[in-house]
């Protein structure tokens, strides 16, 4: 029987079609990975680029011409993936520093980025730090302003915040270890902010690397189509450079480290290997770009041009990434990614920067990346220095002068800029001036993180970054009397960090601090030692649980205080009921007909219930997701005020709560264990003794990985538990994934335990 050849077509062209079809090269016998659709809905980035295009019609050619020589960008990645060492090349050959230093180096001066002491000592990056530097390509000169920052989940708001004011990113993924779970994170928070981003496979020269397997997982775990843009000259140890695949030349890292790119021509055992690698990266153009798409129907041949032209198009529309490799720590493969970055990451006038409008009922206006246009900036990060408060600020319109006034958009005050800084790590430049689209820092402005400012002229308000529930807290005492140094850290922390919270509960006399594991609240109780000198007695950590009913219940109460003095009068009547919809938080809603409680008594009441929902009847945890509606009530003509009323709604809201199921919510955490392959069994007893539900495992080529779900409060000590069950060699993750109920018994001994300690009081 002859077998009819099929042309193959680009998915791209089969327009809604959804599993990925493939025709002939499947029959001729050339087997492609499987597709698992992209990363973004085409329209979005449709009818964003529209208005993207429409932007860059107001801009000034002297505009256009700074923005194109401008990449904003952040370094993420999975825990010790090598962001910093990879930061480090990147500052040495753009000749920011004049040495490399190693992370947990021999020499024990520690790398650039990692400029806290801690963060040396650990080898783990803990705050996000920003440069600047500047790349040489094609003789033009580029400028870069760069994020590198954590790996480790506890640490995930300063991955938001630098991905919320970048415009691109560099994903490093290990070669050996491929997709890790903490590089799924980083990759959901990229699409969080529509960030486009280049791969880079590093550690290329460790046993057992394998960039086509990090590549299909790339396309498997994360969804988005990615292709090699070169393949390795040499492997492990004798790895010596990197072939271009779409140019077809070899370039080779000589020098002491790396510095002189070498170009020769593709060793002829690799040129079979190339060809296959350049045709399956025009495949997975033609599925993500138009144009490559007919070109590849009418069988013609890309140029290099066209070939680099569609990687940027796609990259930028977030349907593709193109995949760099080397190795950060042997100085091979760094020079092509600082290419690439110019190449393929959009530039500030490429993205589209929204903000509401305060003074025109928070219409949608898109931002200009032109000086002339009224300056417009978003404080993203605030840190503590030696001078005072220093505001991170991304500029996203006009500029920002020296001496000039800006006003903060949420507060409306007005402050004077008194020095302006571009950062290197912990050292900074002053400056007069920075235009739009650049990364800045300035003193002496009070603020809080995710402010907007402008210059006054316009009253626009960019949003947020999305900042993590807390789900671990432990009480915290100094151990000295001077309380002032204690509480002058933690306001620092917590203004710094918005997933640091600190509350002082009036019943245990406690200071509770709370976060988002364990690791982030030692390193916070490290710092107040060596920082403020204050050494500090902790408690065990302890779950943050939430508090929630399961049915409504109705209320009608009437608090009562007639007797003796100034009386007391409010009566409060309606429904207490459970929220659907998890998104929404609690909600409280009136709806009072003819005026039975004037306005103030209601404005009362929603203070009450914010207050009591803070504090849960149950266990005395925070209340989640509970609506309470008062949609009657009375008043009396003398002895009603609004604290009568604050009063009435706490009562009636505690009442009502015991009477409609309620359920304590705990944290459930996914964790993810990745260690050597002889040690899965006893992991796996591990986990199974915590009542953990195992969802995935893989096995890789010396390592294995395990993912499950298990609640926050067997988690506690699990590194310990680890370290020894796997010789010290297991690592693992945890991240925050939702709230479920508790087990009725654990409910019942949560409930007996904390109405033991209020009996004791
Ligand atoms: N063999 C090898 N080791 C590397 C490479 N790059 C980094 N490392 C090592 O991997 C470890 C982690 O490197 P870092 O640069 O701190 O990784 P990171 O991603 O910044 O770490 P966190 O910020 O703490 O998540 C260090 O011991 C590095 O020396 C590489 O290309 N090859």
């Amino acid at each position: 029987m002859s077998v009819q050849p099929i042309m193959w077509i680009p998915r791209r062209m089969i327009r809604g079609s959804i599993p990925f079809v493939t025709c002939s090269k499947l029959c001729l016998g050339l087997s492609r990975r499987p597709f698992h659709g992209s990363s973004l809905a085409r329209s979005t980035y449709e009818e964003e680029k529209v208005l993207v295009d429409e932007i860059k019609q107001q801009l000034t050619p002297a505009d256009i011409e700074r923005c194109n020589k401008l990449r904003n960008i952040g370094i993420s990645a999975h825990i010790d993936s090598g962001k910093t060492t990879f930061t480090e090349r990147v500052l040495y050959y753009t000749k920011r520093i004049k040495a490399i230093h190693e992370v947990r180096g021999r020499d024990n001066v520690g790398a650039k980025m990692d400029s806290m002491d801690l963060e040396r000592e650990k080898g783990i990056t803990i705050q996000s730090a920003a440069t600047y530097c500047s790349w040489d390509k094609e003789g033009k000169n580029y400028h870069y302003n760069l994020i590198d920052t954590p790996g480790h989940i506890d640490f995930t708001i300063e991955v938001e915040r630098a991905l919320r004011v970048l415009d691109g990113a560099v994903l490093v993924v290990c070669a050996v270890s491929g997709v890790q779970s903490q590089t799924v994170t980083v990759d959901r928070q990229m699409r969080r902010y529509n960030v486009p981003r280049v791969t880079f496979i590093n550690k290329m020269d460790r046993m057992g690397s394998d960039p086509f397997r990090a590549i299909e997982q790339l396309n498997s775990k994360l969804k988005i189509p990615a292709a090699a843009v070169q393949i390795p000259i040499g492997s492990e140890s004798s790895l010596c450079g990197v072939v271009d695949l779409i140019n077809k030349v070899a370039l080779y890292n000589k020098g002491d480290n790396g510095e002189i790119i070498e170009k020769g021509p593709v060793p002829e055992e690799l040129k079979p290997l190339m060809e296959e690698k350049r045709q399956l990266l025009v495949e997975t153009l033609a599925d993500v770009d138009d144009e490559m798409a007919e070109m590849f129907l009418e069988e013609k041949q890309p140029t290099p041009q066209q070939i680099k032209d569609a990687i940027r198009r796609a990259t930028i529309a977030r349907s593709f990434t193109p995949v760099l490799m080397g190795s950060a720590l042997a100085n091979t493969g760094i020079q092509p990614v600082l290419d690439a970055i110019v190449d393929y990451l959009p530039n500030p006038s490429e993205v589209l920067n929204t903000a509401l409008d305060v003074s025109n009922d928070e219409a949608k206006v898109n931002l200009v990346p032109a000086v002339q246009q009224p300056f417009v900036g978003l404080a993203f990060k605030l840190e503590e220095g030696k001078y005072g408060q220093l505001t991170y600020v991304r500029v996203y319109q006009g500029r920002l002068r020296k001496g000039s006034y800006i006003s903060n958009v949420k507060t409306g005050k007005k402050v004077k800029v008194a020095r302006l800084v571009k950062m290197h790590s912990n050292e900074m430049e002053d400056v007069d001036e920075v235009g739009s689209g650049e990364i800045c820092a300035t003193f002496g402005i009070d603020c809080a993180s995710g402010d907007t400012f402008t210059d006054g002229s316009v009253q626009y308000s960019m949003s947020s970054m999305y900042v993590p529930d807390a789900v671990v807290s432990l009480s915290i005492t100094p151990n000295s009397k001077d309380a002032s140094n204690f509480s002058k850290a933690l306001n620092r922390f917590q203004k710094e960090d918005p997933t640091f919270r600190v509350k002082f509960d009036p019943e245990s006399k406690e200071t509770i601090i709370s976060g988002m594991g364990e690791l982030h609240l030692e390193i916070y109780v490290e710092r107040m030692r060596r920082e403020y000198n204050v050494d500090c007695i902790t408690g065990k950590p302890q779950v943050s649980y939430r508090e929630s009913i399961t049915i409504p219940a109705d209320f009608d109460y009437t608090h009562k205080k007639q007797s003796g003095g100034a009386g007391q009068y409010g009566r409060v009547i309606g429904t207490l009921s459970p929220v659907g919809d998890i998104t929404k938080g609690n909600i409280f809603e009136t709806a009072i007909v003819g005026g039975r409680i004037p306005d103030k008594y209601l404005a009362a009441c929603g203070k009450g219930f914010e207050e009591v929902c803070e504090k849960g009847p149950l266990i005395g945890h925070r209340v989640l997701n509970v609506k309470m509606l008062i949609n009657d009530g009375a008043i009396h003509a003398v002895d009603s005020n609004e604290l009568s009323f604050k009063t009435a709604t706490m009562a009636a809201f505690r009442d009502a709560f015991l009477r409609a199921q309620p359920v304590i919510m705990e944290p459930i955490m996914n964790v993810s264990v990745t260690s050597p392959n002889e040690f899965q069994g006893n992991i796996i007893g591990l986990l199974n003794k915590l009542q953990a539900v195992i969802q995935d495992t893989e096995n890789g080529h010396d390592e294995f990985t395990l993912k499950a779900e298990c609640a926050l409060s067997t988690m506690f000590g699990f590194a310990t538990s680890l370290r020894a069950s796997t010789q010290g060699k297991g690592e693992f993750s945890l991240e925050f994934s939702h709230y479920a109920p508790t087990a009725p018994h654990v409910q019942k001994g949560l409930v007996s335990e904390f109405q033991k300690k209020q009996a004791k009081k």
